[in-house]
């Protein structure tokens, strides 16, 4: 039977994956999120969570952390109410301090993904573009359609964690 062009049958005609660190890149660039992930209200408690709606591969790009690019110094000025501190990001570059502030609704996806310490799916790195640092989500695992993407939010004594259901 014809495959109608499709290239399933032959694996060597299919479309090559982009190289995750610049597929990152060409996200950043462009200002978008990437395709076949969705917002979700997943409780009360837990609030909106990211979940993929095609399955990603170990290694590839998922999503960028987007905001405000702070320095230490900057961030130190600012006011933020118990809701707007949990949109903050502090990481390191270059031997500098920085904080991507996600406090403002912009509607990215990044910015709602959840905590798992546990078994996350995705990790953290910073990537630079055009000289300036910017925090992006990659697979650490292979992800499935319809699972919740998530990723380590570090050591703290997160109030999530102590909860027992
Ligand atoms: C960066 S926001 C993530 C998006 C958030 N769920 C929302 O709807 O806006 C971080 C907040 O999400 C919630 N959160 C994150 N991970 C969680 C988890 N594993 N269990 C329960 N709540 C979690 C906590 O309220 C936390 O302060």
């Amino acid at each position: 039977m014809a495959d109608g062009g499709s290239n399933l049958k032959n694996p060597s005609r299919r479309k090559p994956r982009l190289n995750p660190q610049h597929d990152a890149e060409k996200h950043i660039q462009c200002k978008t999120d990437k395709a076949g992930l969705r917002e979700v209200f997943v409780s009360s408690y837990k609030g909106r969570g990211v979940f993929a709606s095609v399955p990603f591969s170990k290694g590839d790009f998922v999503l960028e952390y987007k905001g405000k690019l702070l320095s230490l110094d900057n961030s130190a000025t600012n006011t933020y109410n118990s809701t707007e501190a949990t949109f903050l990001f502090d990481f390191q570059w270059k031997g500098k301090y920085f904080c991507i502030d996600a406090s403002l609704e912009d509607q990215s996806l990044g910015r709602l993904v959840n905590d798992e310490h546990i078994i996350p799916n995705c990790k953290m790195r910073t990537i630079a573009v055009n000289g300036m640092p910017h925090l992006c989500l990659f697979a650490i695992r292979d992800i499935m359609a319809g699972e919740e993407v998530t990723y380590n939010y570090g050591d703290s004594d997160w109030p999530w964690r102590k909860q027992v259901w």
